[in-house]
């Protein structure tokens, strides 16, 4: 595949991003910096810490770019706190970043902080098989807007979802070398 992915790279899952995507063939690069964003054909914001990840997008001035991304219509895959970060999630009450790129409402840490991770098996819309999924300190989305396509739940609670471009997962789909949704996602480039 001769496309280029980044991975958002200020905290968080980035290295198994790349380890995964370059497992897969793809040209995985690290995305740090507003020039970083010049001829990527998509880009994955990973799990970490959603607080953190969009104090670091502000204090690198990479919120414009990242707007600016969306709106070409570039493929973007938010997982875990990356989904939190794409969410619109209006009732949320801090001063954090909403990139507001899916319509959707969350719940931070929605499994719970004791049941902290957990491994399931998902049925994931458009992936004929089982998905083997990880979920840590995950979030749920909790409703989404009519424009949403609602792909993957566990116990009635969404955990995966697409609106557009943009592909958002509460789980951690490069924690496994079950890769099917980061082949989902890389499908979504065209
Ligand atoms: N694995 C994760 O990305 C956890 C997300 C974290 N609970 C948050 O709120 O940012």
């Amino acid at each position: 595949m001769n496309k280029v992915v980044g991975v958002l790279d200020l905290q968080g899952a980035v290295a198994e991003h790349l380890i995964a995507l370059r497992n897969l063939g793809v040209n995985a690069v690290s995305v740090k910096t507003a020039e970083d964003f010049v001829g990527l054909d998509g880009l994955i914001i990973p799990g970490g810490e959603s607080t953190a990840i969009g104090r670091l997008i502000r204090e690198q001035g990479l919120e414009d770019v990242l707007r600016t991304f969306y709106q070409e219509e570039k493929a973007i895959f938010g997982t875990c706190a990356g989904l939190i970060l794409c969410s619109t999630d209006k009732s949320h009450v801090t001063e954090d970043l909403r990139l507001g790129f899916i319509e959707m409402e969350v719940e931070r840490n929605g499994f719970g902080r004791q049941i902290a991770s957990f491994e399931t098996y998902l049925d994931f819309s458009g992936i004929d098989r089982k998905v083997e999924a990880v979920f840590i300190r995950a979030p749920y989305i909790e409703s989404v807007g009519p424009k949403v396509k609602v792909l993957a739940t566990v116990d009635q609670k969404i955990v995966a979802a697409e609106q557009g471009n943009v592909l958002v997962t509460a789980h951690h789909p490069e924690l496994t070398e079950d890769y099917a949704v980061l082949t989902y996602f890389l499908e979504k480039i065209v």
